[in-house]
């Protein structure tokens, strides 16, 4: 708890399910407001697959201790983005998924209160998608460190289904509050001429975030160069910025004041 007291603000990423950009998103964002100029943590506690150390190409780093905690590997020589992973204390990529509910529960919290980000300005945590007992019982944990609140990454296709309804329902139970909702893979920039199509019915999330009161952050298409780049394992420094995600992380910047 004291060395998150040093961090001024806590972001929470979520997804009631698995593979709609939840990582991809909150990497990019980190990156934004790096490049606003802010001093970012990327925690990554994903242990189901802990996916940020591959996407930095830091696999296989150690962590490092000095006398206030667990150093973050930090990712530029500044020292502006630092990135702490639960990836970075496995031997294989498969020993997470054995642990049982209480080992992760325990990791988590060590992860929580052991890390020294030093004077960082927003510290964005990647969890693991779900909306089982197992991550309520994650939720829990990190409320007691006082996060600002969560970001809710989703899909034009879950919006449809009903998911972000029953993810608003599991924000509520855990008692964390939603700070806004992303949609993400919502409509297609061609890669020639930068234009937008919406391939699936758009706007059902800002419809949505309206109705149950909750700040709409925007809209991230689905980008070509973007998946492309990270298929052929570019280091996510080097990834071309997301004008969409920019606009996300400038929203979350001037909401600074009233975050809830
Ligand atoms: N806006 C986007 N444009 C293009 N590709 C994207 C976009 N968002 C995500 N992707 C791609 O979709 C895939 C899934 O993304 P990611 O790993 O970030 O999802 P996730 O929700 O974190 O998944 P997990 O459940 O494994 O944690 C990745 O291959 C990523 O490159
Ligand atoms: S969006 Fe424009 S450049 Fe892209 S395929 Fe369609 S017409 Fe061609």
């Amino acid at each position: 708890m004291e060395r998150l007291k040093s961090v001024q603000h806590v972001i929470v990423v979520l997804s009631g399910k698995g593979g709609v950009g939840k990582s991809t998103v909150a990497v990019q964002l980190a990156l934004a407001l790096m490049d606003r100029g802010k001093k970012v943590g990327l925690l990554d506690v994903d242990l189901c697959g802990p996916s940020i150390p591959k996407m930095f190409n830091l696999e296989g780093r150690s962590i490092h201790q000095c006398s206030e905690g667990w150093l973050p590997v930090y990712v530029d020589k500044e020292q502006r983005l630092g990135v702490m992973s639960i990836g970075f204390l496995l031997e294989n990529d498969d020993e997470a998924i054995i642990w049982r509910g209480p080992k992760k529960t325990a990791m988590i919290r060590q992860f929580l209160s052991d890390v020294h980000w030093q004077d960082t300005e927003y510290l964005i945590i990647d969890t693991p998608p779900g909306t089982s007992d197992e991550h309520i019982s994650v939720m829990e944990n990190l409320r007691s460190f006082n996060p600002d609140g969560a970001i809710l990454v989703t899909t034009p296709q879950a919006v449809a289904v009903g998911d972000v309804r029953r993810e608003l329902t599991f924000c509520r139970k855990t008692g964390i509050p939603v700070i806004g909702i992303i949609e993400n893979m919502s409509g297609y920039v061609c890669p020639h001429c930068t234009e937008c199509t919406n391939i699936f019915s758009q706007g059902g999330g800002e419809a949505l975030a309206k109705e149950t009161g909750v700040r709409f952050l925007g809209s991230i298409p689905i980008d070509t160069q973007l998946s492309q780049e990270l298929q052929d394992g570019k280091n996510a420094t080097e990834l071309h910025s997301m004008a969409s995600v920019r606009e996300v992380a400038n929203r979350l910047i001037a909401v600074d004041k009233d975050l809830p």
